[in-house]
């Protein structure tokens, strides 16, 4: 099992390589794909791959260093027309338009638009294809290890606000948490970010239970959705849970009320990620996601998005201004998974040893279907944005006030 969604070989700062874990295959099937220039990257985060907004962002961000890195090579640079290094000027503008369509890869998550902002304003400064590998090798790097150590802060800061919010409400006792979609070390450079939360919570459990606590508020179990049509929940967020040992009960999407209600654990909080929280705190995140809000708000459960500022876009007024992906039919009307043997669950090989990647199929073929990848929740479903910064809540007029994030 492997939770390293990206894998940066810097050891060789003139030979940089990169490999992914595909995760299509994921559970059953650990391999990692290289990536070697922007075609990579857009094709790799188109097909989701790799997905997850903080991960796409830094797929992105390092297929740009590596395929600058190919424009220092002379026996790169000799074979293609594409790029004329003798024209600054056409260089600059030639990768600029390779930006943009990296860019149109996935366009609700804003991780990745942020990133490219940022790599554009590197490009504009440059004065010639050293300097500017020199200076997204540096955003890269800061990038990728600001995301671990945020998620971490993050985690921990939503772990103790839900602590603190049950000491208020005198609960001291065991409980149980929600989250939908992957959002953990599979959607970013590691930790997750609302599955950092449950990490950190989880963390805190162990804690008393080593000391013996027991009249005191403890995560003792996590119910992940499994999230269709892509399954980020059975096929990524149950693996990361059982890799660490957390124990967890994977539900259908379509029983969180009934869970809830018939739960002899309280469920007290959900958890889940974004892929853009626009200014007044509406928030784009995986379809499913509004209506786990609806029903948390229904039960009085806390609803918490957990997301680094990476994730803010501080352009976009509402959510009436968010683009929401649509995925193609097949991957509704698809099921892919791992051929198994239904008496042990083990992969079925081919001739070849290998496991048979196998999709079936679900619905007519003839029949239309709609399939958002995202939907968006209205801000007044939201207790709370979980940031590295710290948690932000409504004021009393049911605002955020998320200008510190801008
Ligand atoms: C920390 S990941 C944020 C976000 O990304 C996922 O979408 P996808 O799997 O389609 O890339 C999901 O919406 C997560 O909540």
């Amino acid at each position: 099992m492997s939770l390293e969604s990206i894998k940066f070989d810097k050891a060789d700062k003139d030979n940089l390589s990169v490999e992914i874990l595909d995760q299509l295959l994921l559970p059953y099937v650990t391999k990692y794909i290289s990536i070697d220039n922007i075609d990579d990257g857009f094709s790799t985060i188109k097909n989701m791959q790799v997905r997850g907004a903080p991960a796409i962002a830094m797929v992105g961000t390092l297929s740009v260093l590596l395929e600058i890195q190919l424009l220092n090579s002379k026996e790169y640079t000799s074979s293609q027309s594409y790029y004329d290094l003798s024209n600054w000027l056409h260089t600059k503008n030639q990768l600029k338009k390779r930006l943009e369509y990296l860019l149109s890869s996935r366009p609700t998550a804003v991780n990745l638009g942020n990133a490219l902002n940022d790599i554009t304003n590197i490009l504009e400064q440059s004065q010639d294809i050293i300097t500017l590998k020199d200076d997204v090798y540096q955003y890269t790097c800061q990038l990728l290890g600001n995301d671990l150590k945020d998620n971490i802060t993050m985690g921990n800061n939503g772990a103790r606000n839900l602590l603190s919010l049950l000491e208020k409400e005198d609960f001291h006792s065991n409980f149980g948490v929600l989250t939908i979609c992957n959002t953990g070390s599979l959607a970013t450079a590691g930790y997750g970010t609302a599955l950092g939360v449950i990490r950190s919570l989880w963390e805190d459990s162990q804690k008393k239970s080593a000391e013996n606590k027991n009249d005191c508020a403890k995560m003792t179990h996590v119910f992940p959705l499994e999230t269709r049509p892509y399954n980020q929940g059975s096929r990524l967020t149950a693996y990361e849970l059982v890799h660490d040992k957390i124990p967890a009960t994977l539900i259908p999407d379509s029983s969180i009320a009934y869970k809830i209600a018939s739960s002899p654990l309280p469920i007290k909080a959900a958890f889940v990620g974004a892929d853009r929280i626009v200014r007044n705190g509406d928030t784009a995140n995986k379809i499913g996601t509004f209506q786990l809000a609806v029903i948390c708000k229904q039960f009085g459960i806390k609803f918490f998005v957990v997301a680094p500022k990476t994730t803010i876009d501080n352009k976009t007024l509402n959510g009436d201004g968010i683009i929401v992906e649509e995925r193609k039919a097949e991957e509704f009307k698809l099921v892919s998974g791992t051929l198994v043997d239904v008496n042990n669950f083990e992969p079925v090989l081919d001739q070849n040893n290998k496991p048979i990647s196998a999709k079936v199929g679900i619905a007519p073929p003839e029949v239309n279907v709609w399939n958002p990848s995202f939907d968006v929740t209205p801000h007044e479903f939201i207790d709370g944005i979980v940031t590295e910064v710290g948690v932000f809540t409504k004021n009393q007029n049911g605002n955020f006030t998320l200008e510190e994030l801008f």
